[in-house]
C-alpha cells in the first residue's frame, strides 16, 4: 500500500502551552487533527470554566487561515475544586473533561491534588454530570521507584476510584505498562486509555543505553521492552478502549539539555506520520483509523469527523530541531529519524 486515507484524526491528550508558544504549537496540531483535548497544566493552571474560556480564545487566535480545529478544554483539579465548578463545566459546551495530576507527579503539577480521597465529592458530581476524569496515573511517594509509580497508582488509587464511582468515565492517560493495559482491559467500557508515540516507539534502553537521551525523557518514564510490547499490542488490537493521545509536550531545547532536564516529548509536527509508521511496521495499518479517528470520539460521545486525510509512503526525515518560542529551538521526537509516511492532504 502506498497511499493511506483515513478519517481526520483527533488528539485526545495535547499540551499547547500558552503565549508565544501557541504560534508554533497550534498550527503543528491543526495541520492534521480536527480536535484535541487540551491539557490545563499552565502556569498558573486552568482551574475554572472562565480560565478555560479565555485560554480557548488565545488558542483560536493562533489558528492559521483555512485550518478547522476545535480545542476541547479541560479543567485542572486541585484540592480546592468544588462540585459547583463541575456543574459549570458540564453546563458549558467547551469543557469536556477534568484532569487529575497528583501533586508533584509531572510538569506544572505543583497545584495538583495532595490527597485523592479529598476529591470524592467532586468525582461524585462528575459521575452525575457525566464529565470524564483524565488521570496522570503515578504516585509521588519518594519511596516508590520511578519505574513502579504507574502500577502502584493503579493499585492504590485508580481501582478504588473506579469501583466507588462505577459510572464515572475515566481515561488513564499516556499508559506505559502491561499492568495499565490489564487494568483497562479488565475494567468496564467507561474506562479507556491514551497511548503516545514515544511509548510505542521506544523503551528505556533507547533512552539510557550508550548515553542518556534527554529528548526521550517524559513522564511516565519509558519502561522495559515487555511493557512496550504490551502497549503495541493494545494499540493495534482494534479494542476501542485504546486511542490516540500524543502527549506532545514541548520544552525548549535548553530546558531539556541541562543537568536537570524537563519531562516531555514534542511530537505534534509529525504525530500522525509517527503513528502510521509504527502501525505499518506492526503490520496493522488497517487498525490506524479506529485508533486515531474513531474510538476517542466515541468515548467522549462526540461525533466522528467526516473529513479525510491522506498519507503517502515516502521517506520523511524529521529535522534535528525546529524554531520555538522567542529565539528558541526545540528538538522534536525522533529528530533525525526517517519515517515511512508523509501527510500529503491535510483535512479535506
Ligand atoms: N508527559 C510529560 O512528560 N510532560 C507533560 C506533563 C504530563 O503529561 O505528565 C508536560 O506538560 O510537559
Ligand atoms: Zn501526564
Ligand atoms: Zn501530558
Amino acid at each position: 500500500m502506498s497511499v493511506l486515507e483515513i478519517a481526520t484524526p483527533d488528539d485526545w491528550h495535547l499540551h499547547l502551552r500558552d503565549g508565544e508558544a501557541l504560534r508554533y504549537t497550534v498550527p503543528a496540531t491543526s495541520r492534521c487533527f480536527a480536535r484535541a483535548i487540551v491539557m490545563p497544566n499552565l502556569k498558573p493552571p486552568v482551574t475554572t470554566v472562565a480560565d478555560a474560556a479565555a485560554y480557548r480564545e488565545r488558542i483560536l487566535a493562533h489558528l492559521p487561515e483555512g485550518h478547522a480545529f476545535e480545542p476541547l478544554m479541560t479543567l485542572y483539579l486541585t484540592d480546592r475544586t468544588t462540585p459547583e465548578e463541575i456543574d459549570a463545566a458540564a453546563d458549558s459546551d467547551f469543557v469536556h473533561a477534568c484532569k487529575l495530576y497528583p501533586a508533584g507527579a509531572t510538569t506544572n503539577s505543583a497545584s495538583g491534588v495532595s490527597r485523592i480521597e479529598n476529591l470524592y465529592r467532586v468525582f461524585e458530581r462528575m459521575e452525575e454530570r457525566d464529565l470524564p476524569l483524565l488521570v496522570h496515573g503515578e504516585v509521588t511517594e519518594c519511596g516508590v521507584d520511578i519505574f513502579d509509580r504507574e502500577q502502584v497508582f493503579i493499585e492504590r488509587h485508580l481501582i478504588p476510584v473506579r469501583d466507588r464511582f462505577p459510572a464515572l468515565r475515566i481515561v488513564l492517560e499516556h499508559i506505559t505498562t502491561a499492568e495499565a493495559v490489564d487494568f483497562v482491559l479488565s475494567s468496564p467500557a467507561n474506562v479507556g486509555a491514551t497511548i503516545t508515540p514515544q511509548h510505542l516507539l521506544y523503551n528505556r534502553n533507547d533512552m539510557l543505553v550508550g548515553g542518556i537521551r534527554p529528548h526521550l525523557y517524559c513522564l511516565p518514564i519509558l519502561k522495559a521492552q515487555r511493557h512496550q510490547g504490551a502497549l503495541r499490542e493494545a494499540a493495534i488490537s482494534g479494542n476501542a478502549k485504546f486511542f490516540l493521545g500524543t502527549d506532545s509536550a514541548p520544552h525548549e531545547r535548553a530546558t531539556k539539555e541541562t543537568a536537570c532536564g524537563c519531562a516531555g516529548c514534542y511530537s505534534a509536527p509529525f504525530a500522525i506520520e509517527l503513528y502510521a509508521t509504527i502501525f505499518d511496521q506492526l503490520g496493522a495499518l488497517d487498525r490506524l483509523e479506529g485508533f486515531a479517528s474513531q474510538f476517542g470520539a466515541d468515548f467522549y460521545r462526540l461525533p466522528r469527523n467526516t473529513g479525510m486525510i491522506r498519507l503517502e509512503r515516502a521517506g520523511n526525515t524529521i529535522p534535528a530541531s525546529l524554531p520555538y518560542a522567542e529565539d528558541g529551538t526545540i528538538v522534536p521526537l525522533a529528530a533525525g529519524q526517517t519515517l515511512d509516511w508523509q501527510l500529503v492532504t491535510p483535512q479535506h
